[in-house]
């Protein structure tokens, strides 16, 4: 109890007094017995610890010196608007881990885990709850936050079971959201630095993206809050109804534009270059601070167990990077001993990633998407590939892809063990049933698959699925509703046929 006392009193601390505050903090510490000296050895160090808090810092440096190792001189303030390094590279958010490492693995495991579940604003948010990993330099009043995060780590016994044999196997399920999508993580962070650049003075006059349903949905509603406009680009036909009635509902400035996903991406690029608007695509690397911590928060929810394998469907391919680095970091900073392998799970209908692994890595080449159910990752030309293949090679990761009738057989099965998956979802799950039966995951290793939208949003594609009406899809695991005249006599006798059939 007395660590918890202490711990308790020095969290406080580092909170800022204004704000809600309608409950107090659950702290989840393990620690129940220590001795009077080391307690106040223990409140001692971390009162100096904390003095220096205050220097936790980060800057924008070109994410090939962060790929190479190598110091540079180049870096730019989080201030500034700016996308792409001096030589047209990728941009990635440094943080002064030094800084960071002047507090151990310990002392960051008890302060995440004493955040977990309060309304203190903004530290109740999973996102914000590792604020000083996140963007340690914004004021707590200009974030822009819907309390994103700390999403159900779903244990999927019965799945893993039944058409797996696995005993350990997971669903991180970051779709049941604001928005219905992991997008908000990184939307969150995005538009509250944009709340800070305006009351700066930085005349941005919004944000604008271009998506294929979700990013607009996450960026129209955190926008929508801070009364702040936002612009969206679609590929017109080519998102669900209803992700299309997100950016619509929340007053965004939709363009349903007649191209794809790529072109929509080119031309918010161009546009965000010309006008005074700030780009919201996971090119602009402030997105992923905020993805990376559902890295951390499944190893939060694990005990700061480590997983064998993290599975995730890939598209832009900022989200796969977004994990590496949550989980690099936990490594970095002493909280985990080692990062689990990642898998970057692609429709085979979009798989630039999966053909340059294929490859081996010699000829990266984009594709032209085609249409594909998990319509949310038909990207041919994704931005982020040096980052997705970073992410794999460094964490000894793998690429898998998914045929149509594969994804909406795994959304199937899953759903029959009572999930809601989305297609991406299934793409996930594919991989892992292939990777299964190849033997490379093991019956027993624990694995998470990573779930990115809620089902809800795909109700069409399951529709189709369960109505058998598929072109050249067997549909073997729908389940369509039965006609049956409103009479007792009628109703008996199908329940009948049911039940014998079941027995
Ligand atoms: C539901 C869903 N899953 C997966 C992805 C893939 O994420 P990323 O583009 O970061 O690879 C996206 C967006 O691209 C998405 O909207
Ligand atoms: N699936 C995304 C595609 C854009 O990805 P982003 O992460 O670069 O914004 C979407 O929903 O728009």
């Amino acid at each position: 109890m007395a660590c918890t006392q202490i711990f308790q009193s020095h969290t406080s601390s580092l909170r800022p007094s204004s704000g809600h505050h309608r409950r107090s903090f659950s702290l989840i510490v393990r620690c129940t017995t220590t001795s009077t000296t080391n307690n106040q050895q223990l409140i001692t160090s971390q009162q100096e610890l904390h003095k220096k808090a205050t220097s936790f810092s980060a800057k924008y440096v070109p994410f090939s010196s962060i790929c190479t190792n190598t110091p540079t001189q180049e870096s730019y303030s989080l201030d500034e608007v700016v996308y792409r390094s001096s030589s047209g590279g990728l941009l990635d958010v440094q943080h002064d881990l030094e800084a960071l490492k002047q507090f151990d693995g310990k002392y960051w495991k008890a302060l995440f885990d004493s955040r977990v579940g309060t309304t203190k604003w903004p530290y109740g948010s999973g996102v914000w709850s590792k604020k000083e990993w996140v963007l340690p330099g914004i004021s707590d009043d200009d974030i822009v936050s819907a309390f994103e995060g700390n999403t159900n780590l779903f244990w999927a016994e019965r799945f893993g079971k039944k058409f797996l044999g696995m005993n350990d196997l997971w669903v991180k399920h970051c779709g049941i959201s604001h928005t219905g999508s992991f997008k908000d993580l990184g939307m969150t962070v995005l538009v509250s630095q944009v709340n800070r650049l305006r009351k700066l003075g930085q005349p941005l006059s919004g944000v604008g993206c271009a998506s294929t349903g979700d990013t607009s949905a996450a960026l129209s509603a955190y926008c929508a809050s801070a009364n702040i406009p936002s612009f969206v680009f679609l590929p017109s036909n080519k998102i669900s109804m209803a992700q299309l009635v997100q950016p619509i509902a929340n007053g965004a400035f939709v363009l349903s534009l007649d191209t794809d996903f790529d072109g929509c991406m080119k031309l918010i690029r161009e546009v965000t270059t010309d006008l005074p608007i700030y780009l919201a695509n996971s090119l602009n690397s402030l997105r992923l601070e905020g993805q990376k911590t559902a890295a951390i928060e499944i190893l939060q929810q694990f005990d700061w167990e480590v997983p064998d394998w993290v599975i995730i469907p890939g598209g832009n391919l900022g989200n796969i990077y977004a994990f590496y680095k949550g989980f690099k970091m936990c490594q970095e900073l002493g909280l985990i001993d080692r990062i689990p392998r990642l898998v970057c799970a692609q429709s085979a209908n979009a798989n630039p990633l999966y053909l340059y692994y294929k490859s081996g890595w010699k000829n990266f080449k984009p594709v032209k998407a085609e249409t594909t159910f998990a319509s949310a990752i038909q990207i041919g030309d994704p931005v982020s590939i040096d980052r997705a293949v970073f992410a794999i090679k460094n964490s000894n990761g793998l690429v898998a892809e998914a045929t149509e009738e594969e994804i909406m057989d795994a959304m199937a099965k899953a759903d029959s063990t009572g999930m809601f998956t989305c297609p991406h979802t299934g793409v996930a799950l594919t991989a892992l049933m292939k990777l299964r039966d190849e033997g490379v995951i093991g019956i027993n290793d624990k694995t998470v698959v990573v779930s990115t939208a809620h089902g809800l949003k795909f109700t069409q594609s399951k529709i189709e699925y369960h109505s058998k009406s598929i072109k050249d899809m067997a549909c073997q695991f729908a389940n369509p509703p039965v006609d049956v005249k409103a009479e007792y006599g009628a109703v008996m006798d199908v329940l009948k046929k049911f039940l014998v059939k079941k027995l």
